[in-house]
């Protein structure tokens, strides 16, 4: 009987698209439970069917009945749900356990790779033209564009739990918790098709910073830049027009000094690895683009472009 039950969770986790087996389960929970702070509370908050399915997953699977049967059904469905959201995941579960977990190919939904994306962070304070710059690189370069404070927006309007949090820091021009905005970020990442992707306003401070990297351990492949005097930054703020709750001057002040004091500091710990790349972004929306596209093209492009053939 105990053979049937085994191989019933086995294949479910292999559709899952794991190779771990559930003899395996006690040690995958102990490496997850070690992996540090991010799973923390999470794991608890992973929502679980009351009869332990999971919920959204093999549906059609055959259920059991028996408490404690159930107990642990619903424990271990709790961890393979978790690991299952995130698609990072293989890559932890491959690190961590070594050759006993063979992580998959694919994500969860079938299309995602489990290979890490591509990231760019887009930073620079507020009106310098990061939202902008980056729709024209989405046109020209086919990266898809995750706007952080977009995303905190739209789980404001979402009516969710963290909405009136959030909207509450906006409006002081505070900073969010990571948790929160790199939940967001993973899953606008997890549910793309894409492999490369522009992350715009994040990571705004050290916080954000640190508990992406443990997160995803992604790292960025470089940082844009946008360089821009703040009373020019100011002016496009008041002219935005976007009905901002945080686009009038009170706002705009805090938020001027949040980018001082805790988004700087971030541009410059990538400057020491050499990853930024500074745009003026005091000009004319065209020519900050002329300038964008100089850190996109490849070397051997642009080569190619300046040669002048003599006959
Ligand atoms: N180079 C530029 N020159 C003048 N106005 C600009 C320029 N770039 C963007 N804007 C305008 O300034 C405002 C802020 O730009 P946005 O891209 O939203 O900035 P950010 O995403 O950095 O907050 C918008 O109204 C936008 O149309
Ligand atoms: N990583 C982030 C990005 C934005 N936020 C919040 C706080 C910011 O003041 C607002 C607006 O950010 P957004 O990037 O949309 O706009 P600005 O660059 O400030 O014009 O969102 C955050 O808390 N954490």
């Amino acid at each position: 009987m105990m053979m049937v039950n085994e191989e019933e969770d086995d294949e479910l986790l292999g559709v899952l698209g794991y190779k771990v087996r559930l003899s395996e389960m006690a040690e995958v929970a102990l490496k997850l439970e070690q992996s540090g702070t991010f799973i923390g509370s999470d794991v608890a908050e992973v929502p679980v069917h009351k009869d332990g399915r999971l919920d959204g997953f093999l549906p059609d699977l055959p259920r059991r009945s028996g408490r404690n049967r159930l107990m642990s059904r619903a424990h271990k469905s709790r961890i393979i749900n978790y690991v299952s959201s995130l698609s990072y995941f293989n890559e932890l579960l491959s690190t961590t356990m070594g050759s006993t977990v063979d992580a998959a190919d694919k994500g969860v939904n079938g299309t995602a790779s489990a290979k890490k994306p591509t990231v760019i962070f887009v930073l620079g304070g507020p009106g310098s033209g990061k939202g902008t710059q980056c729709a024209y690189i989405v046109e020209h370069y086919g990266y898809t564009h995750l706007s952080a404070g977009d995303l905190l927006r739209a789980e404001i309007k979402s009516g969710s739990e963290n909405g009136t949090m959030i909207q509450n820091m906006i409006k002081e021009g505070k900073i969010v918790p990571s948790e929160v905005t790199i939940k967001l970020l993973q899953k606008a990442i997890q549910e793309n098709g894409n492999d490369k992707f522009l992350i715009d306003g994040f990571p705004r401070n050290e916080e954000n910073r640190a508990a992406f990297e443990k997160v995803t351990e992604i790292e960025p492949k470089f940082v844009l830049f946008f360089d821009c005097p703040e009373e020019e930054m100011e002016r496009r703020l008041l002219g935005r027009n976007q009905g901002r709750e945080d686009d009038n001057i009170e706002t705009i002040r805090k938020r001027f000094k949040v980018f001082l004091e805790s988004s700087l500091p971030v541009i410059q710990y990538y400057q020491a690895k050499g990853k930024v790349r500074k745009i003026h972004a005091a000009k004319p929306i065209e020519d900050v683009f002329q300038e964008v596209k100089a850190v996109f093209t490849p070397e051997a492009e642009k080569v190619k472009n300046n040669t002048c053939v003599i006959l």
